[in-house]
């Protein structure tokens, strides 16, 4: 008893302790592997007013079972078999995150997920398009190089669209990065990491790390660790699936910069986000340093000068993929019109 009221603080004690005004979070895809410790997570940020869970299944339970976390938002939780559920679910959200779609299997890439996902994806946006267009959305559905110009066009086809309000989040690598190096160096320091969120895409800025200092081959495989850290979980959980715990720890960690934002604090993130940075090479889409504030992406940073040659090499050899996940997710919403 008193240890489960002392884990209730110890996670509320996780985020933040101010309080804004109304914050509701909609989760889509709540009843799934990351919707359902994500929900926990959020149900214990005390900047959460609300949660609205919707999966096509299953939601009731999980509604209730997070509904008897003692903090003081509310819950409520909607299936497809609701009147109106998406639209229940979505109304009055600040933030909407998107866990919903198919993870992979052992020899499957993000980009085998598309022909399930992007369908998936393209809906959803499409609901939250209508029934909340000032949300800010979340997308961790994969493959997210995709995910991301989909609802994009959706929500440019609605007349809607805010550059600054969509996100593909992107922070399971950061999280990765900095707990591989944590290893290494006996303390938890944050790492960069840049670009998409697929294999050679995922570009960790190991030369941004204050003091650390790596061999060619330590370098090279921590590289290759946190490119394909995903393969390392999907290959343990044997046929039952991908990341979930470690990203709903990293989706809430996002979410909560986001709300901290909306409540007026300067905040710094890294997000996979609509920016100019590599308009000469037709990329429209890439993860890089953002400044957050109450309407979402207030500023892109440049990348920093120091990067090495290294990883120089990294992001030229990261376009030409990034540009193929973001065409083939445009051209997806423009060929199912
Ligand atoms: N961005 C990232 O870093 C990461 C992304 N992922 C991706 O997240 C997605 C979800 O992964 P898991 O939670 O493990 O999968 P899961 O299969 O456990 O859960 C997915 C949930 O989505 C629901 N769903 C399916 N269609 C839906 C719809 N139209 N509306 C609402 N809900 C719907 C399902 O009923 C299920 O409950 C996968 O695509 C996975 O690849 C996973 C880990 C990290
Ligand atoms: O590997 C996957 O399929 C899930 C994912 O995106 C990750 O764990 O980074």
């Amino acid at each position: 008893m008193f240890a489960s009221r002392n884990a209730v603080k110890l996670a509320a004690r996780a985020f933040s302790t101010s309080v804004a005004s109304q914050s509701k979070v909609a989760v889509l895809g709540a009843a799934g592997g990351i919707g359902q410790p994500l929900s926990l997570l959020l149900k214990a940020n005390p900047r959460v007013t609300e949660l609205g869970l919707y999966d096509i299944v299953n939601t009731p339970g999980v509604a209730a079972d997070v509904g008897h976390i003692n903090t003081l938002s509310k819950v409520e939780g909607f299936t497809a078999k609701d009147q109106d559920g998406l639209k229940k679910a979505l109304q009055g959200a600040e933030l909407v995150v998107i866990p919903a779609g198919v993870p992979r299997k052992p020899g499957m890439t993000r980009d085998d997920l598309f022909n399930t996902n992007a369908g998936i994806v393209r809906d959803l946006a499409k609901a939250c398009a209508e029934h909340c267009p000032q949300a800010k959305l979340l997308i961790i559905s994969n493959p997210v190089n995709s995910t991301v110009p989909i609802a994009t066009e959706v929500f440019k086809n609605a007349g809607v669209y805010d550059p600054k309000k969509i996100f593909g989040v992107t922070s399971l690598d950061l999280v990765r990065a900095s707990r591989f190096i944590g290893d290494k160096i006996g303390k938890i320091v944050d790492v960069p990491v840049i670009g998409g969120h697929a294999g050679i895409t995922i570009i960790p800025l190991f030369s941004q790390v204050e003091g650390l200092s790596l061999t060619t081959e330590e370098r090279d495989a921590l590289t290759d660790r946190v490119q394909f850290g995903g393969d390392e979980v999907v290959k343990a959980k044997d046929g039952l699936g991908s990341a979930t715990l470690s990203m709903a720890y990293a989706g809430a960690r996002f979410a909560d910069s986001l709300l901290r934002a909306a409540s007026g604090e300067s905040v710094l993130e890294w997000a996979f986000i609509r920016t100019d940075m590599f308009k000469n090479k037709g990329l429209e889409f890439f993860s890089t340093y953002v400044k957050l504030d109450q309407d979402g992406v207030k500023e892109i940073l440049p990348l920093p000068e120091n990067i090495s040659e290294y990883e120089k090499h990294l992001i030229q050899k990261a376009i030409p993929e990034l540009k193929k996940s973001e065409t083939k997710g445009s051209s997806f919403v423009a060929n199912s019109q």
